[in-house]
């Protein structure tokens, strides 16, 4: 487990640009040392804002799209090309635009796949996939994600584990089916905060006003089950990347924000 840092941003959009320009780092670092990367996309505004902002970023050129694995940690459970689904939403904001390898985008199934309308089903479906892409040095049935990002929903929600919910409290299964989520759509996919726990970078992403109060009870010593994204945390690193405005409710002993 590795502490939270704390990385404050002025606004949103320079969040988005600086959390892209990291994320080009972090890929093409990993393809340097072990000759691939994978990364885990979230959904939600902070996650497609990043992509957004990677897109429109010149350096993204210094990533091989095509030595990058991209995983989701969770989705929508929604017909394919639905606008809801996260996975559309990253073709819009970034995928379309760069020559990814289609054999390496693993998308969670959509709700009229080969699983049908069964989460349940579709989340045994990933979790295999998963399973049969870790490599034999691998923890948990899960790839070693090289980082793994999470938008902060205003609950404290991370990928689709909700305070409270079933999923949240999974301790043996890497993928699991979500169902009577409290945000639209009800029924999802979602990895586990065990398979969170297996990357070796974890980047929890929040801006904005709306976010502030479940910025600080994560880090204030929350329990995960209330908080789940108290629970998300890296191997090597777990990295909070914010703006102020999402910092502003925070305790002055993790944030100090600079004299103007
Ligand atoms: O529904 C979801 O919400 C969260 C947070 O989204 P945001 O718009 O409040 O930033 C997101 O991380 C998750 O992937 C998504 O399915």
């Amino acid at each position: 487990m590795s502490a939270p840092q704390l990385v404050v941003h002025r606004d949103k959009e320079l969040m988005a640009q600086a959390a892209a320009a990291r994320l080009i780092t972090a890929v093409v670092d990993a393809q340097s040392s072990r000759g691939t990367a994978s990364v885990v996309l979230t959904g939600g505004r902070n996650g497609n804002g990043l992509l957004a902002a990677l897109a429109a970023a010149p350096a993204r050129d210094a990533v091989d799209w095509s030595r990058l694995d991209l995983w989701w940690g969770d989705e929508r459970f929604l017909p394919e090309g639905d606008p809801e689904r996260n996975v559309t939403q990253a073709r819009a904001a970034l995928l379309d635009a760069v020559p990814v390898d289609p054999s390496r985008v693993h998308a969670m199934p959509a709700s009229d796949g080969p699983y049908g309308d069964d989460a349940d089903a579709a989340a045994a479906g990933y979790a295999q996939r998963l399973a049969e892409a870790a490599g034999p040095g691998d923890h948990g049935g899960v790839p070693a994600f090289d980082v793994l990002m999470l938008g902060v929903g205003p609950d404290t929600h991370v990928a689709s584990l909700f305070p409270e919910l079933r999923a949240v409290r999974e301790t043996g299964r890497t993928v699991v089916g979500v169902h009577g989520a409290p945000k639209p759509p009800p029924t999802r996919v979602s990895l586990t905060l065990p398979a969170i726990r297996a990357a070796r970078e974890v980047w929890l992403l929040a801006a904005g006003e709306d976010k502030a109060e479940a910025v600080r009870t994560a880090l204030s010593g929350a329990g995960e089950i209330q908080a789940p994204a108290a629970g998300a945390y890296g191997l090597d690193r777990t990295l909070w990347l914010l703006d102020t405005a999402a910092a502003s409710l925070l305790p002055r002993t993790l944030y100090r924000p600079a004299a103007v």
